[in-house]
């Protein structure tokens, strides 16, 4: 089964969970992971269910690398807020690092997830 993460900037969240509802057929055959707010937001606000890990500034960037490093992970959606700084930047990017390692596809706004999830 396609195994995907999930995570948005709180800026970024409500685009997300709309994405999830508009995508709810596909990504319902799909495995979703995600970080500690966005996975708790998708599981109450829309009928998907997904596995959370830490809140991003907590360490939940670094879990959801983890797993692509462990290639354990077929996709990474990660809405990003452009406008704001973040206090683990350095934690996101490494994820995005380690996904270009990995080769794992690796969307960061909603037109490229839209392809990546057809894509996966
Ligand atoms: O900060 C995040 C990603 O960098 C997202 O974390 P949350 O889903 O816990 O808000």
């Amino acid at each position: 089964m396609t195994r995907l993460a999930l995570i948005a900037h709180d800026e970024k969240k409500a685009d997300l969970i709309d994405f999830v509802r508009e995508h709810e057929t596909r990504l319902g055959e799909c495995s979703l992971v995600g970080t500690g707010t966005t996975g708790k937001r998708i599981t109450e606000e829309t009928s998907l269910t997904v596995e959370r890990m830490a809140s991003g500034p907590l360490g939940g960037d670094m879990m959801i690398g983890a797993e692509v490093a462990k290639e354990a992970l077929d996709g990474v959606i990660f809405l990003r807020d452009p406008l704001r700084a973040q206090p683990h930047e350095p934690d996101i990017t490494a994820l995005l690092r380690i996904c270009d390692v990995h080769d794992t596809p690796l969307a960061t706004n909603l037109a490229s997830a839209a392809y990546l999830i057809e894509g996966v």
